[in-house]
């Protein structure tokens, strides 16, 4: 019979005392301060591998048969009787590394009685390895964060979709830009953004009011940065480029995206998808829609005459709202869109050139951002498809962030056609998206499907959580009680080539940059002081 007393106690903090391949079980003193989402070392010293495990839940326990035991009279002198009252911990296992270092799924379990105890930096060093380019923060457990374990993004795997969801106020501007530093930074892949508020580029006010500082001030990373911007004081003061789009730019389908239309003028724009976008606009502009008929010469201009001819058969009130949607689109954007002169070429040429390309339109409003969206993405979409043809090696990675995406990629939502053909499609071309939604539960589960990283920062809904956890290519389930209790800046992060979901503190960006900024000065100085070479 095996003698419990015979087992080391020296230096071991816990035992493991069950339960499967998917689920472990240890206890420890009742007074143990653990929390859920700490890191846990289980060390088997009979077969010499050391596996890992996350807390996942820690309950009142006892050796007492009787229920009802802490509610009889004499209870506090079971107080004394320490080593029969305890907590019990469940933890859920992220896998193991064999004998050769080598870090491999859970699909064995440790031996009975395994030494457990808290992770430390060192323990976790291996990770690094297992990291990719793009930092995002450090490793985060149930009590604090393990400094030397930074969390990392892999540049490949960004061409294959992401999905950042967060509540309000939960972190999601300062994760974008931190995102876009490390981008900045490692120039893997061109990023676009476009910022309705002007607040990534040169900073602005936090959701709480504090004021924050923007990309241009990661100045060690400038040149993986390009800002066009319709303001004439930013052109001036930071030397950005200036927007422009041209009227050739637009096509029928945009306007679907911008205002609600009926089934006729669904149509109507259908037909016209392959028209270039100056003779639609032109078309619209200078039809007299009270006398307009298709099969009359004199009542359209001459040169209009191919448009017209499509037309046929549909009722002049129907085109009457298309022109009217065409006067608003040109005239809501026209700081931006004009008949001709577009930087749409430099715009993606710097995202071909793996920079951060961030479309910088303050005070312009949801429609604007959308069209400025839809035309950019339908250019990157078009160039990278031609790129398949015409090249043998693959073409560059590029990824669109979708900022409230469930306004675009909803269920069911047919006018916004470009961006999920870049859902659906993109990949095949280097083109992901970078969905961004408060509501995951409204985004289009096709489009949820497609994601390879999921960025979770606090979901209170339950109905967000599930979707979310059931979408995700790792179990996510398990870690619920985590999600439900993350803090502002606390993300859980399920990506590709890092082996199980990882809790991550988000760095603060003006910090991030700042040790940046710091880490690339002091690079050049021991160059200059070494000599490069
Ligand atoms: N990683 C972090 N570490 C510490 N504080 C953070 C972190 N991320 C965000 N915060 C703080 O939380 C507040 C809200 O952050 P932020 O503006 O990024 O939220 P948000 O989710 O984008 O909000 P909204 O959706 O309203 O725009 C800010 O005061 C910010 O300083």
């Amino acid at each position: 019979m095996m003698n419990l007393h015979a087992i080391e106690t020296e230096g071991a903090a816990f035992r493991l005392i069950g339960t499967s391949v998917l689920s472990y079980r240890f206890i420890v003193p009742h007074d143990e301060l653990l929390c859920v989402g700490d890191l846990l070392k289980i060390q088997d010293g009979v077969k010499g591998l050391a596996f890992f495990g996350k807390v996942t839940d820690i309950l009142h326990d006892c050796n007492f048969a009787d229920p009802k035991w802490d509610t009889r009279p004499y209870t506090r002198q079971f107080y004394q009787m320490g080593e029969d009252v305890f907590l019990g911990v469940d933890a859920v296992p992220l896998g193991y590394l064999d004998r050769e270092k080598k870090f491999r799924r859970p699909n064995t379990i440790p031996a009975k009685f395994s030494q457990v105890s808290v992770a430390t930096a060192d323990d976790l060093g291996f990770l690094r390895g297992l990291m990719g380019e793009i930092e995002v923060g450090v490793m985060k457990t149930g009590q604090g964060v393990l400094e030397g374990v930074p969390v990392a993004l892999h540049a490949r795997v960004m061409a294959q979709h992401m999905g950042v969801f967060a509540t309000t106020g939960m972190g999601k501007s300062n994760f974008m830009k931190v995102f876009s530093a490390s981008c900045m930074r490692e120039k893997q892949f061109g990023l676009l953004i476009v910022d309705p508020h002007g607040e990534y580029a040169a900073g602005g006010r936090s959701s709480t009011g504090e004021s924050t500082k923007g990309l241009i001030h990661y100045t060690a990373g400038r040149d993986g940065l390009a800002v066009f911007t319709i303001s004439d004081e930013n052109v001036k003061k930071y030397s950005f480029s200036r927007l422009r789009l041209e009227y050739d730019d637009v096509r029928a389908s945009d306007l679907n995206l911008l205002f609600d239309h009926s089934d006729a003028q669904r149509d109507v724009l259908e037909l016209l998808e392959d028209v270039n976008g100056a003779e639609l606009i032109g078309f619209f502009q200078e039809t007299d829609f009270e006398t307009f008929d298709p099969a009359k010469e004199a009542t359209y201009p001459k040169n209009h005459k191919a448009t017209a001819e499509h037309l046929r058969g549909f009722h002049p009130g129907t085109l009457k709202v298309i022109a009217r949607h065409v006067q608003i689109l040109t005239r809501t954007n026209a700081a931006f869109l004009k008949p001709s002169g577009s930087a749409i070429e430099e715009i993606v040429d710097a995202l071909e050139e793996n920079r951060v390309v961030l479309i910088d339109i303050p005070k312009m409003g949801e429609r604007s951002e959308l069209f400025a969206l839809s035309v950019i993405t339908r250019r990157i979409m078009q160039r990278h498809r031609e790129w398949g043809v015409a090249r043998e090696e693959e073409p560059p990675q590029v990824l669109i962030a979708i900022e409230e995406a469930q306004r675009v990629l909803g269920a069911g939502g047919r006018r916004t056609q470009i961006f999920r053909e870049a859902a659906m499609e993109g990949r095949k071309f280097g083109v992901g998206l970078c969905v961004v939604t408060q509501q995951p539960k409204n985004i289009d589960p096709r489009v949820l499907a497609q994601l390879n990283t999921f960025v979770v920062m606090g979901l209170g809904d339950r109905g967000d959580r599930d979707i979310v956890a059931s979408s995700a290519k790792q179990d996510l389930s398990r870690m619920d009680t985590e999600i439900q209790t993350l803090d502002t800046g606390e993300a859980v992060i399920s990506t590709l080539k890092i082996p199980f979901p990882v809790s991550t503190r988000i760095h603060l960006f003006d910090e991030y940059i700042a040790r940046l900024n710091r880490e690339r000065r002091s690079s050049l100085d021991e160059g200059l002081h070494r000599g490069f070479s």
